[in-house]
């Protein structure tokens, strides 16, 4: 056990457990990762969409990545759903110590059903105090827009905004095109020379619930047990595709996705 590798989740509560907190310790667990985590809010959330969001007192969030951190220790860690600036400056402060481990930031901002996880006045603390902690950031394209102001909605437009994500300080961007039009997704990563694509057929369902958290988690994971960025990628990729794939069809609007997925 004391060799097994460890990941750490700061991120929301979903009650109906398809993304947030719950994805990320079901997945983390899926890959063999003892999961730890530190909540920042309690939402009150089915397939259906978001009803009710309860956020921590910016120290418990704090206290909690203090006290996982000084005794067990991490090889990852992630970010989700942070839901205001002064949480994520808690979160960079408390993470700031800790360069060995390997952070994954998954810029939430909005759920499928548009409530808000991230408050406006909090991008700016995202961008200056978060993302250069980050060894990759993973937007899908609506956040992309946010981070960047540009319009991103094809191929290249993903290029040129990965280049200004990048910019802000993470080692790898991970732009993710689910929302992309068409019969094909394609996931763009950039280190900032060379852009590495993962193309793949479009699945056509509505349970795609967590979709980004279940991806990001599975990647942490990756990490943790200390594989390369990019073959973490590619794990991660599999393992999201294969989840979303064989999704439980549960619940009577946009489902989550197979945690029980087959990894490679
Ligand atoms: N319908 C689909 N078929 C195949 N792969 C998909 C589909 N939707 C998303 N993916 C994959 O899932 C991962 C997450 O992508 P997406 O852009 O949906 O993230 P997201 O919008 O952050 O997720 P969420 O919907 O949970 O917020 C990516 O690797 C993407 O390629
Ligand atoms: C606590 C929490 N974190 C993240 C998401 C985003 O997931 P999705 O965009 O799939 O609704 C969510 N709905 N709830």
């Amino acid at each position: 056990m004391s060799n097994r590798a460890k990941a750490l989740t700061i991120a929301g509560s979903d009650s109906g457990g398809g993304a947030g907190i719950q994805a990320d310790l079901k997945t983390f667990h899926q890959f063999g990762v003892y999961g730890m985590s530190a909540i920042t809010a309690i939402t009150a959330q089915n397939t259906l969409g978001v009803s009710g969001v309860y956020p921590l007192p910016t120290e418990a969030v704090a206290h909690q990545i203090r006290e996982v951190l000084l005794d067990l220790g991490a090889d990852a860690a992630k970010t989700g759903m942070l839901f205001d600036a002064a949480i994520i400056r808690a979160v960079a402060a408390e993470l700031d110590p800790y360069r060995n481990i390997k952070l994954v930031v998954d810029p939430v901002m909005i759920a499928k059903g548009g409530a808000k996880l991230l408050r406006d006045d909090a991008i700016e603390a995202l961008k200056k105090d978060l993302l250069p902690l980050a060894e990759v950031v993973t937007p899908n394209l609506p956040e992309a827009e946010v981070l960047t102001g540009m319009l991103i909605r094809t191929p290249e437009h993903m290029r040129e905004g990965a280049k200004v994500i990048h910019a802000l300080g993470a080692r790898y961007v991970m732009m993710k095109g689910g929302h992309l039009e068409g019969d094909e997704v394609l996931d763009i990563l950039y280190d900032g020379q060379a852009f590495y694509e993962i193309a793949h057929e479009r699945i056509q369902t509505r349970h795609t619930h967590g979709t980004g958290c279940t991806f990001s988690a599975a990647l942490t994971a990756e990490l943790a047990k200390g594989r390369p960025l990019v073959q973490a990628v590619e794990t991660a990729n599999r393992f999201i595709f294969e989840a979303i794939r064989t999704a439980p069809e549960l619940g009577g609007g946009h489902g989550p996705t197979n945690h029980w997925a087959a990894i490679e």
